[in-house]
């Protein structure tokens, strides 16, 4: 699976470079910094993992650009954080899925429900993304050719409302999962916020919490500022895992190391295509070496 990730694991050229520089020499540490930063790293993380090298007694040991690229690759495996979101017993579940107009927001939520529902369980939608009439169009189609439930009051409406609807609904039912939309952008953010929270509150009077899961959609190719949306969105409401969308397009993995190790916030799944069945379980192996394929140019 994802061989592509790792096709790369001999040293590449800038560790090759590196290390006939050795790490007592200044110009070591300003390259690695740049090729990490580069690499879609925050600048502050790329100096923590340079730091890291820096004051360990094993680099100036290193005797090989293996040893070297072993080293990096340790440092980095280190900070990346991952979860299984997926549900564990046969309870009713709500995930609400966010994220910003465009990241893919939609399409995982397809993606989820084909997944959940191949592994005998009973999804439904809430069209919670009330902002947006192409939303809930949206939404309904791919509902339609899932062959499950939507629970929809059209545009304008209260989205705490709609997601309401659908959990009494699994409640009465039992044993069924609700994935909630949400919208990516109001007016303005307090608004977007002040509207998520009546979302959370609402959950939270009718749901335990661990039956209750915030995902987040991040696409992978809008570099650091997915780091401002995570910390948005995970300040509003708390984020329990990301999904790492359009991961097939650019598959760099420094913003998830940048997000994991700023806001601590784990990945859960890498979204690989636009079909129903292109998504999996983050990797952290291959996000690690997507990583170093991306610093080793
Ligand atoms: N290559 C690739 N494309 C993806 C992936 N996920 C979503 N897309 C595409 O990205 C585009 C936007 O996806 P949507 O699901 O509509 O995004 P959204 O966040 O719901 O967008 P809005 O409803 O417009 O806010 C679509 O063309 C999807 O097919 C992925 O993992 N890989």
């Amino acid at each position: 699976m994802f061989k592509w990730f790792r096709k790369k694991q001999k040293p590449g050229g800038l560790i090759r470079r590196l290390f006939q520089l050795g790490p007592h020499s200044e110009g070591f540490y300003e390259k690695l910094e740049d090729a990490l930063i580069e690499a879609d790293i925050k600048a502050s993380i790329a100096m923590e993992i340079s730091d890291e090298l820096r004051n360990s007694s094993q680099a100036g040991k290193l005797s090989s650009p293996e040893e070297l690229r072993s080293f990096v690759r340790d440092v980095i495996s280190q900070m990346i954080l991952t979860v299984n979101l997926d549900p564990e017993n046969n309870d009713n579940a709500i995930y609400l899925v966010l994220g910003v107009n465009g990241v893919g927001k939609t399409t995982s939520m397809a993606k989820l429900a084909r997944r959940w529902l191949d592994a005998g369980r009973s999804v439904s939608f809430a069209a919670g993304d009330t902002f947006r009439a192409a939303a809930v169009d949206q939404l309904a189609v791919h509902a339609g050719r899932l062959g499950i439930k939507i629970f929809q009051q059209g545009q304008g409406a209260d989205p705490s409302a709609v997601i309401f609807d659908g959990l009494e609904s699994i409640k009465a039912k039992g044993e069924g999962i609700l994935l909630a939309d949400t919208a990516g952008r109001m007016h303005n953010k307090s608004q977007l916020v002040k509207e998520l929270q009546k979302i959370d509150r609402v959950i939270r009077s009718k749901v335990d919490d661990p039956s209750y899961r915030r995902i987040l959609v991040i696409d992978a190719t809008t570099g650091q500022n997915g780091i401002q949306q995570a910390e948005v969105f995970h300040q509003a409401l708390g984020i329990d895992g990301i999904i790492l969308s359009k991961y097939d397009s650019r598959a760099r993995g420094g913003l998830a190391l940048s997000i994991s190790r700023t806001l601590g916030i784990p990945f859960a799944y890498m979204g690989t295509g636009e079909g129903y069945g292109d998504i999996s379980p983050m990797d952290p192996e291959a996000l690690v070496e997507s990583i170093m394929s991306a610093i080793e140019g």
